[in-house]
Order: structure tokens, then C-alpha cells, then sequence
């Protein structure tokens, strides 16, 4: 694949659009939608079910045809057939990127190195079920002979946060008389806390990890299989109470799993895009084998929406492209994505992972320093919450933070008005934003002038929109497709590779050097900061 393009800067729709910002960015989105009555309903989009108002942003028509064009010049529309088609895009590891795969439907073909991948994907989605399950209906016993009730997700990175996520966000369908836990951190605490109240007899570990090889993943696994063995008292037990799921049969042989009880996945799966492979595994467990299936039904719908519809009307392109427009041009730094639904509690969290590893890159694909801002910062909370927390920033802060607000049209949990009281608010912080509170309407409501200042809202400030229609696993796939294709155009235009992670392996490598230094008595040869703090340590352990 060749990695040298014309820069980005070079772009003539990079050069347009840096002179229409200046155009724009004096530009009020009260002005905007006073000129055109119509402007909430064109600039919005319908697909799949989602509907997406994109029409609070600092855009005009022009802006769009701009971006549009960008996106043409990047070459999207062949980077996008490159990574459907297996090709090795992840160039630093040198690996195809087919995370698509895992949702293509059997009858697929989709090759890498010449192997039609699809067949295997289908092959452990159907193991996973077998055991899945055999897990719910109680037929899987532990050593004593007992049912399982408690799963505990032993992973990290993408290896929890995807769980995490999903099993929150599909808590509605799960099966309720099993417990999940899940542990992450090398903390001591996580492992202790997610374990306190569990009996070893009905609990299962699934160790999940990619590379099997990850510290913290290995170190909870271990103290897993002590804590269990010590109440179980026969190493045989590990065949009933672990299953692993990675791509490294070796060590999960090494670490006393019977390769039997793995699901494999491969190494064309980012760990970030790794959600609907093995990986998925308690969240199988949780919601069933077909709400799994629903599940990846809805990413390949979104997989299919993103390859085949004109960018214009292409959700992740264009969610994409704003991001961009508000990263590059107005120089915003971070991007808010605030989901009005308690499930989706954590989906910021695990969107951190997403948009972050892939694209906080600050080289290009031939290795050359970007002279433009890469990924933003993505954070949020699930509202209301976050507006009783953070929003004063984000209504009169001296800082501009497009955001993205999820809201459903229908509620799970339909409890008197509640869910009226959750949407009325998603609808008034897009317009508080948007359109904000002027000073003489401020004064028109009697404020004295001393206050008016305060009290008034400069408005401008961008959203999003993102209406569904209910959480579903199917709703939950599409959801998720979307915002990694966004990342993925994103990704493109910044001529990066949003598909490796270098920036994680410094601290790891330093990690395992200082480990030795706080077991042993060898010289500390670092920095006076980091000797000091390591010595204080030492001394006080
Ligand atoms: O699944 P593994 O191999 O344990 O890796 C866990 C995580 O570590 C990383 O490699 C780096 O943080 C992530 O990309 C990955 O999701």
C-alpha cells in the first residue's frame, strides 16, 4: 500500500477550507438558522434508524461541499475498500484491519493472504454459543457439580472496556440471575472488590487478552487462579472455572487453560475493534446468542451504510468530517459525547479507547511530523448528570467542545415521566447551546446590570444530535460501527495509522524495568524525580 500522499496541508479543499473558516468563524448559528427556516431538517440525516441533526453546527452549505470535497481528495473512498478488502492498512504492524469481518455475514468471502477468513469468524461465533449457552442454562457445572452464577471478565483495554460497555448497555436483555464482574486495573483493589462476595464453586474467569501476554491481565489471572485453587483445593478445577479467549494458544497453554476451553480470534483485530469477536464473550453470556447475533447484525448494517452510501448522506463520514472541522480549523481540543441513557454509562469510556489509541498519532503514514492537529479528546458523562457537573464549562467556558448528544425515542424503563424529563432536557442543552441568551434579553427579565454579564449565554457553541429509536443489541452495533468509522475518516484525512498503539509501549517497558528495582536492591539509574520517588517508596513499603 503505498503511504505517500499528497500532504494534507497541500489539499486544495484543505487551503479552501482554511480560508471559508475565516468566513465562518464570526458567524452566528442564530443568524445561520434565521436565514434559512429550514436548515433544522436539511441538515440532518436519516439511516438505519438514526437520525442524525447536524445542523447545530458552525457550517453552511459551502462548508459541507468543502469537507465532502476533503474527504474525496484523502481518498477515502479507496482507503474504505482497502480496509473491507483485507488489505495490510495497519502498515506499522503490518496487518489487515477486518474488525468488518467479524459481523460479515457466512455466506462472505473475504481474503487474507489468500484465506477466506469468514468461515473461522462463523466457526468460534458458534463454539462461543455452544458454550454461552450451556453457561445460562446450568449444564456447565464447576467441580463441585454446582451451576455458575458469577462470570468475572479478567481483561484490559479492549479487552474490558468493550465488555464493560456492552454488558451495561444491554443489561435490559441479560440473564438475570448470573452476576458479571469485571476486573481491569492491576490494582489489587479491582481483583479483591469484584471478588469479595463470590463463591469460587459458581464462578467462571474468562481471561481475555489478545496478546495473553499483557502484565496486568496476567498478574489478575493468576491471583484468579490462586483465589479459586485455594478454596477449590484441585488444580483440575481450572478446566471448569477458567476459559481464555485470545489469539495466543501458546501461553494460554503455558498459563494451565486447556486450549479446549479458548476462543480464538486473530490478529487482524484491534484490540480497540474487538468487541464483537471472542472477546465478546460475557457479553454472550449476558444477553444470549442471538441478542449476540442481533448485535453484530447492527454493525454490519452500519458497515454496509458506511461502504455503499454517497458521502453526503453517510453518517460516519460526516461525523467524521465535523470532527475534523472543529479539530483543524477552530481549534477545538476535545469532543463531549454526552448519551441521555443510563445504560450507555460507559460508552464514553470505552469511546476513549476507540478514538484515542487510534488516532493520537502525531506521525503520518510515511513517518513524516503532521504540521495539524491529530485526534481529539474524548470524555463525557451520561446526562442529566453531567450537566449538574461539567456543562457551566461548556455553556459560558472561554473553551469550544463540539459535542454529541445520544438520546433514545423510546426508554427501557417507561417510569412515570421520566423519560419526558430525560429528552426535554437533551433538546434544551442543544438549544441553550446553539442559540444561548443575549444580553438584552437578560435585561429584558429585570436583572440588575451588574449581573447581566453573568447571566448571559454566548450560545455558538456546536452539537450534534444522534436520535435512535430504543436501545437494542442491534441499536448498540449500529451505534458503536458508527462512531469506529468516524475514527476511521478521520484517521484518512490525518494520513495516520489509526490502527496501532506505539504510545503504550514506553511506559510498559519502563514499568518492567522499575518492577525489578522495587523487588530487588539494584542501583536506581533514572532521573532525580524518579529516583526520589522510588527511594520515598522503598523506604516507606
Ligand atoms: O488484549 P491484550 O493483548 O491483553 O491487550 C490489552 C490492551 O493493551 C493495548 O495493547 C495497549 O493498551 C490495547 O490496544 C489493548 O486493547
Amino acid at each position: 500500500m503505498s503511504t505517500t500522499a499528497t500532504p494534507l496541508t497541500q489539499l486544495s479543499a484543505w487551503k479552501a477550507l482554511k480560508s471559508h473558516h475565516e468566513k465562518i468563524a464570526p458567524r452566528h448559528l442564530r443568524e445561520l438558522f434565521a436565514e434559512d427556516p429550514q436548515r433544522g431538517t436539511k441538515l440532518a440525516v436519516e439511516a438505519l434508524g438514526i437520525y442524525l441533526d447536524y445542523s447545530k453546527n458552525r457550517i453552511t452549505e459551502e462548508t459541507l461541499q468543502l469537507l465532502l470535497k476533503l474527504a474525496e481528495e484523502s481518498g477515502l473512498r479507496e482507503r474504505m475498500e482497502a480496509m473491507f478488502s483485507g488489505e495490510k492498512i495497519n502498515i506499522t504492524e503490518k496487518r489487515a484491519v477486518l474488525h468488518t469481518a467479524l459481523r460479515a455475514p457466512k455466506d462472505a468471502v473475504i481474503n487474507v493472504d489468500g484465506k477466506n477468513v469468514v468461515p473461522e469468524v462463523h466457526q468460534v461465533l458458534d463454539r462461543m454459543s455452544a458454550f454461552a449457552d450451556r453457561v445460562r442454562s446450568g449444564a456447565w457445572k464447576g467441580h463441585t457439580g454446582k451451576r455458575i452464577r458469577n462470570v468475572v471478565n479478567i481483561g484490559i483495554g479492549g479487552s474490558d472496556l468493550g465488555p464493560v460497555m456492552a454488558y451495561e448497555a444491554l443489561r435490559h436483555y441479560s440473564q438475570r440471575d448470573l452476576n458479571f464482574r469485571f476486573v481491569s486495573n492491576v490494582d489489587g483493589t479491582d481483583f479483591a472488590e469484584a471478588t469479595h462476595d463470590l463463591d469460587a464453586e459458581e464462578t467462571l474467569f474468562i481471561v481475555s487478552s489478545k496478546t495473553f501476554t499483557t502484565l496486568e491481565t496476567m498478574t489478575n489471572a493468576q491471583t484468579a487462579r490462586k483465589w479459586a485453587l485455594d478454596k477449590l483445593g484441585d488444580p483440575a478445577a481450572v478446566a471448569k472455572h477458567f476459559v481464555a479467549v485470545s489469539t495466543n494458544a501458546g501461553e494460554v497453554s503455558k498459563f494451565g487453560i486447556d486450549t479446549a476451553n479458548m476462543f480464538g480470534f486473530w490478529d487482524w483485530v484491534g484490540g480497540r475493534y474487538s468487541m464483537d469477536s471472542a472477546i465478546g464473550l460475557s457479553t454472550m453470556i449476558a444477553i444470549g446468542p442471538d441478542n449476540f447475533r442481533a448485535m453484530l447484525s447492527g454493525f454490519h448494517a452500519m458497515d454496509e451504510h458506511f461502504r455503499t452510501t454517497p458521502f453526503e448522506k453517510n453518517l460516519p463520514v460526516l461525523m467524521g468530517l465535523l470532527s475534523i472541522w472543529y479539530n483543524d480549523f477552530f481549534d477545538a481540543q476535545t469532543v463531549a459525547v454526552l448519551p441521555y441513557d443510563q445504560y450507555l454509562k460507559r460508552f464514553p469510556a470505552y469511546l476513549q479507547q476507540l478514538t484515542m489509541e487510534s488516532n493520537g498519532k502525531h506521525v503520518t503514514l510515511s513517518g513524516a511530523q503532521v504540521d495539524y492537529q491529530t485526534g481529539p479528546i474524548y470524555w463525557g458523562e451520561p446526562g442529566t448528570n453531567g450537566q449538574h457537573s461539567f456543562y457551566q464549562l461548556i455553556h459560558q467556558g472561554t473553551r469550544l467542545i463540539p459535542c454529541d448528544f445520544i438520546g433514545f425515542e423510546k426508554t427501557l424503563n417507561p417510569l412515570s415521566n421520566h423519560h419526558d424529563l430525560l429528552m426535554a432536557n437533551v433538546f434544551a442543552q442543544t438549544e441553550a447551546l446553539a442559540f444561548g441568551k443575549t444580553a438584552e434579553q437578560v435585561k429584558a427579565e429585570g436583572t440588575p446590570d451588574w449581573l447581566v454579564p453573568h447571566r448571559v449565554f454566548e450560545g455558538n457553541r456546536p452539537s450534534n444530535t444522534l436520535l435512535l429509536q430504543e436501545l437494542t443489541p442491534e441499536t448498540l452495533g449500529k451505534l458503536v460501527a458508527l462512531y469506529e468509522h468516524s475514527v476511521f475518516t478521520q484517521g484518512v484525512i490525518w494520513q495516520i495509522d489509526s490502527f496501532d498503539q506505539w504510545g503504550v509501549e514506553l511506559g510498559k517497558v519502563l514499568a518492567v524495568r522499575i518492577i525489578k528495582e522495587l523487588e530487588g536492591n539494584s542501583e536506581l539509574k533514572h532521573d532525580s524525580s524518579t529516583n526520589a520517588l522510588i527511594q520515598r517508596y522503598l523506604k516507606a513499603k
